[in-house]
């Protein structure tokens, strides 16, 4: 347990099984193709700025003919450095400090693309239904200012970095998005993602900050391999995923932010699922801590958020899950080369039908539509 009662982290129980009992475990739960990554510079830089951090390779295949297409990624999850009620400047400068750092840690790690959490530079607000002062952190995906601070950090350390942010699109109405933002390695900005799926689950309930996003599924193609962001909830649709692969994703992230009491069973499952269907990589990103926020004379906790960061690849071996408690960076190194070679070895894409529920899905959504139920 950690000192906020938390669980600290859900997979280290297995280090307290018997030696040869954790072996079978960890063989059944993860695979056997993860091992853990050496990373020793960085592991000394991470530790002066007390943020976590793991790595694990992923052991490919090699082909007679074509050369491995190795690549990083760093996944970083975090709590608000400050409480959410910190002026809006404050608060930001205080994430600025932190990306910075997990930035400089995963240039030491040789990472190629970092990815953080789900509208990673603000409090997680729109749990609270107030419009003030939260609306305030949206900003243009093209020019604000995070997009700008990370621009210059892509640049200087050639990594290409996934900025998700609640967007303001002033030029079109002012309308709000929940985007994500890729940045190239040479600090363009390569495109944007905006979220397809809101929440309207509990306090999740984002619909009056954001619109359903209208960018589709695109695949971004970096000089590191395709990569899509399929952003949060949107991880509950499995047809969401399969549009990122059927676009050409190799690799797929999910930067979210959600509590222990309404996904945690549901989290070790849905990332690793759509990486088994879909023939890609998957990471699932998580932010950590406990929100507190002043409602109405009160003090509303929406619950923990648990982290637990975690990588699969199309094979269905994944990384153990990261802690639930602190700020972390899961550094995962891996060949892209796998998506092909499961792809060819179980066959899903070859088999998958589309046609069918092309026909299956057009019928599904006529008005005058019957279940196709057989009946005595
Ligand atoms: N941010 C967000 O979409 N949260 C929803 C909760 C969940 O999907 O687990």
């Amino acid at each position: 347990m950690s000192g906020s009662g938390e669980l600290e982290n859900l997979d280290r129980i297995f280090d307290k099984l018997a030696v040869e009992d954790q072996i079978q475990v960890k063989r059944i739960l993860y695979g056997t193709n993860v091992k853990s990554l050496d990373l020793p510079e960085a592991k000394d830089i991470a530790k002066t700025y007390n943020i976590e951090i793991a790595g694990y390779h992923f052991m490919g295949k090699s082909e007679h003919l074509r050369a491995p297409r190795l690549v990083r990624i760093g996944a970083f999850q975090n709590k608000l450095p400050l409480p959410p009620t910190t002026p809006i400047t404050d608060q930001r400068n205080a994430l600025y400090k932190l990306a910075e750092n997990a930035i400089s840690i995963a240039a030491q790690a040789k990472v190629n693309i970092f990815c953080f959490q789900e509208a990673w530079n603000m409090p997680f607000a729109f749990c609270t239904r107030e419009k003030q002062p939260w609306c305030e952190y949206a900003e243009s995906a093209e020019s604000g200012p995070t997009t700008k601070f990370l621009q210059e950090l892509a640049r200087q350390h050639n990594m290409v970095i996934i900025n998700s942010i609640l967007e303001r699109d002033e030029i079109h109405g002012d309308v709000m998005w929940n985007t994500s933002v890729v940045i190239d390695n040479h600090g363009d900005v390569l495109g944007k993602h905006r979220k397809n799926h809101i929440p309207r689950v509990g306090d999740f309930n984002e619909s009056m900050y954001y619109m359903e996003g209208n960018t589709g599924h695109p695949v971004f193609e970096t000089e590191f391999g395709k990569i899509a962001i399929n952003i949060c909830y949107g991880r509950h649709h499995p047809l969401n995923w399969l549009m990122f692969g059927i676009n050409g994703a190799e690799i797929v992230f999910n930067p979210s932010a959600t509590i222990g009491n309404l996904s945690e069973p549901l989290w070790g499952i849905e990332a690793r699922n759509a990486a088994i269907a879909n023939g890609y990589f998957t990471v699932a990103i998580n932010r950590v801590g406990t929100e507190v926020y002043p409602m109405e004379d009160t003090l509303k906790n929406f619950g923990h958020f648990y982290g637990s960061n975690y990588v699969t690849a199309p094979d269905g071996s994944r990384t153990p899950g990261f802690s639930r408690t602190k700020d972390g960076l899961l550094v995962a190194e891996f060949d892209l080369n796998t998506c092909r070679q499961v792809r060819d070895h179980w066959g899903f894409q070859m088999t998958q039908r589309l046609d069918l529920y092309a026909r299956s899905l057009q019928n599904a959504i006529k008005p005058d539509f019957v279940p196709q139920i057989i009946r005595k």
